[in-house]
Order: C-alpha cells, then sequence, then structure tokens
C-alpha cells in the first residue's frame, strides 16, 4: 500500500473503490442460485437455459455469469453453440447450499443485513448513539450461541476471568450462568464500561465486575483465564500480536485464553 507504482496509478484506491462490487456479485449468484443450478445440472450449461431455469432476465444473467467469470467464481468453455458456464472447484466447494464447508447462508446474511447496515456507516461515525445499538447488536449473538461457546471447553475451574473488549457484557452473563462460582471482568474503554454497567448489566449481579481500560496502553491484570471474543478480527496483525503478547505475559503457566472470532473459538 502508498508503493510508489500506486502514486502513478492508484491501483489500491480503485480496488478499495470498487470492493463492493464484488462482494455484491458474489452475493447476488449465490441468491439467485446460480451455483447450485450448476452443481445439480452435471454439465455447462448456456446463459439462456440458466436464465430460463431461474426465471431472469437472459441479458442481466449472461452480465451477471460474465462477472463471476472474471472473479474465477465460474469457468466459461466458448463452443460453436455459445458460450457454456460451470462452477470452479472453489464455489462447488463454498457457494453451493448443499456443501458441507458451504458459506451460502452466512454470505446472505452479509448480503442482506450487514451490507444494508453499512450504508450508514458515516451516520453510525458521526452519531454517538449508535454505540448503544451496537452493544445491543454484538450483545444479541450471545443469546443464541454463547452458551455452546462456553461449553465448548469445560471452563469450570477457571473463576477468576478477565472478558477483554467485553463490551455489553453478554457472554460474562452467559459465563456466570454456566459457571455458577465463576466471576468474570468486563474489561473495556471507559464509555463502554459505562453503558454496559448502566444499561446492561443488572447491579445485583455481583460476579461481574468492571474494569475501565485500553488494552493496549493500560496493565491488563492478572487473572485464570482471559476471554478475546470477536476483538482480533478488528486489528492488524501487528496490533494483535502486541495484544495476544501482552496477554501472554500477563497469564501465568496453567492459566489460558479463550478466543472466539468471527469463525474460530480457540483455547490455549
Ligand atoms: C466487536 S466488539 C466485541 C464485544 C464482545 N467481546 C462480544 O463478543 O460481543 C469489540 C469490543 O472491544 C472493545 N475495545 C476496542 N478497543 C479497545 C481497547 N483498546 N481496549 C479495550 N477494549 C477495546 C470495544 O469497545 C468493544 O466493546
Amino acid at each position: 500500500m502508498g508503493s510508489t507504482e500506486d502514486l502513478d496509478h492508484p491501483q489500491t484506491i480503485l480496488q478499495y473503490n470498487s470492493g463492493f462490487l464484488v462482494s455484491k456479485v458474489m452475493f447476488t449468484a449465490c441468491e439467485l442460485g446460480v451455483f447450485d443450478l450448476l452443481l445439480e445440472s452435471g454439465e455447462p450449461l448456456s446463459s439462456d437455459a440458466i436464465a430460463a431455469r431461474l426465471g431472469t432476465s437472459t441479458t442481466g444473467m449472461e452480465r451477471l455469469l460474465d462477472a463471476c467469470v472474471g472473479l474465477k467464481l465460474l469457468a466459461v468453455e466458448l463452443t460453436q453453440g455459445g458460450a457454456l458456464y460451470r462452477n470452479t472447484e472453489v464455489s462447488n466447494i463454498y457457494l453451493t447450499k448443499s456443501s458441507p464447508k458451504s458459506q451460502y447462508h452466512i454470505m446472505m446474511y452479509y448480503s442482506n443485513t450487514v451490507y444494508l447496515c453499512w450504508h450508514y456507516l458515516a451516520d453510525a461515525v458521526r452519531s454517538g448513539e449508535e454505540m448503544l445499538k451496537f452493544m445491543a447488536g454484538q450483545n444479541s449473538v450471545w443469546s443464541i450461541c454463547g452458551r455452546d461457546v462456553l461449553a465448548a471447553f469445560d471452563l469450570s475451574s477457571f473463576t477468576q476471568i478477565y472478558d477483554l473488549g467485553g463490551g455489553g457484557g453478554a457472554l460474562a452473563r452467559e459465563c456466570v450462568s454456566l459457571y455458577p462460582n465463576s466471576t468474570v471482568t468486563i474489561y473495556d474503554l471507559p464509555k463502554v464500561v459505562q453503558v454496559a454497567k448502566e444499561q446492561f448489566v443488572p447491579p445485583e449481579e455481583h460476579r461481574i465486575t468492571f474494569h475501565e481500560g485500553d488494552f493496549f496502553n493500560d496493565p491488563i491484570p492478572e487473572a485464570e483465564l482471559y476471554i478475546l471474543s470477536k476483538i482480533l478480527h478488528d486489528w492488524d496483525d501487528e496490533k494483535c500480536r502486541q495484544l495476544l503478547a501482552k496477554v501472554h505475559k500477563a497469564c501465568k503457566p496453567g492459566r489460558c485464553e479463550l478466543l472466539k472470532s468471527r469463525e474460530t473459538l480457540t483455547y490455549r
């Protein structure tokens, strides 16, 4: 990024400028069932056949298919009868609904929900009130899967837990409910801790405490278990290394970190 080539021709800036087009082409082909149809058909199909089977316009479909070819999500074979399209291997594995490794459902969530929310990013940045909605949003997922995440490993031997960047505290609440002998300290930025206290964690919940701090610039106190849930994806590799090194230093031998990113759960 910022290379001398970029100064002559801003390749990076142009890629960022149109990045959303790439996502939307992939989402649309998934949503319309292009990859599923090509998997089921077992043979390459023309754009007319695909359009007819999926009930779309022929020109629109042809353009979408060609865009997918450009993105290497589809391959095209030029025959005397016209162009025939088929899935690439990667599309068969990740973009079809029936594949065990299918990413279809998360993509539909991104396309129909996350994509729309990001339209209002500038408003969200302008307005501090959005923080409350963001925290509630972050919390809501834990009412569905918090217990499963926390039960994936037996954490009952840990009584003193720090949830770094613990936000609104929904995971902390699940944790003390599942492991009644534990206490969880939500470590987060002062303004977030204030909102968590006022809005999300009932004062009678004495097993949850708070620590106002910046995990990059302030000390991280000693604890038996550190939870970093949906934290690392926010930072570049250097920042993640910095944070993990700090947690590692605070962690005494035999103590642990539970890392939950969007896709993975790690216990070490
Ligand atoms: C994506 S949210 C995840 C919230 C929660 N862990 C969860 O799983 O729902 C990231 C959290 O990290 C907190 N955070 C960001 N930078 C931080 C910092 N430097 N020190 C402490 N917390 C921070 C944010 O305030 C926010 O609550």
